[in-house]
């Protein structure tokens, strides 16, 4: 589960933003929407905590993320927290599987294998865990970055525009397999988006 509380956030002394508060439960998905600029990207990141809000809460699972220091934070983060970023990131040196061990070795856990095969099956993409991550096509690579965001098994799952450069079906079965998984886990999925396409799709929305 997230909520936030009067959340604000300052790049300048004129570029200041002032969020609506936010409620997800757990196996629920939101749709934030809001046009170029509005502050999508900054209130993802405020959400995962990767920036630091002026003012305001974030409560993910019952803890305050604002009321922990940077390395519980990194550490919180990596646990409970599965972010899909608008372009992947990889470390390109590794293979594919190896990519997804990383998930679990930041959030110092041991490697679960057996997880990123099933996931890999899951996801359509079993015969590329050898691969390096720039030997698979840009869609293979979403894939994997959603998967990557769920390996932990998170509490919240953070997606940052992740249908804006895709054709009508490939943005139906993405939303479908970010759905697909943080139901099977029992996550909350928050989408932030310009994407008018979702708005059909899911029931519950913010508009920024
Ligand atoms: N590091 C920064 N320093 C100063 N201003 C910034 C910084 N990052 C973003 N901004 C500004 O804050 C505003 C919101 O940026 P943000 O990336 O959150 O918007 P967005 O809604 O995600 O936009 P888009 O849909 O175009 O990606 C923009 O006007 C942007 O120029």
């Amino acid at each position: 589960m997230l909520t936030t509380q009067q959340l604000t956030f300052s790049y300048s002394p004129t570029k200041r933003f002032a969020f609506p508060d936010i409620h997800c439960n757990d196996r629920e998905a939101l749709l934030i929407l809001g046009r170029s600029g509005t502050g999508k990207t900054t209130l993802l990141h405020l959400l995962a905590l990767l920036l630091k809000p002026e003012s305001g809460s974030v409560v993910i699972n019952n803890t305050d993320l604002t009321r922990l220091n940077p390395a519980e934070t990194a550490a919180f983060r990596a646990a409970h927290v599965g972010i899909v970023y608008q372009k992947p990131h990889f470390v390109s040196a590794l293979s594919v599987m190896d990519n997804l061990l990383l998930a679990n070795y930041l959030a110092n856990q041991p490697p679960t294998r057996e997880r990123a095969s099933h996931l890999a099956q899951q996801l359509g993409f079993a015969d590329h865990l050898g691969r390096k991550t720039t030997q698979i096509s840009q869609g293979e690579q979403q894939r994997v970055s959603i998967a990557r965001a769920v390996m932990n098994h998170p509490g919240v799952i953070l997606a940052d525009e992740p249908t804006s450069n895709l054709d009508d079906e490939n943005c139906s079965r993405v939303v479908e397999l970010l759905q697909t998984q943080s139901e099977q886990i029992g996550a909350s999925l928050i989408v932030v988006t310009h994407d008018q396409r979702l708005k059909d799709i899911f029931a519950n929305r913010v508009q920024l």
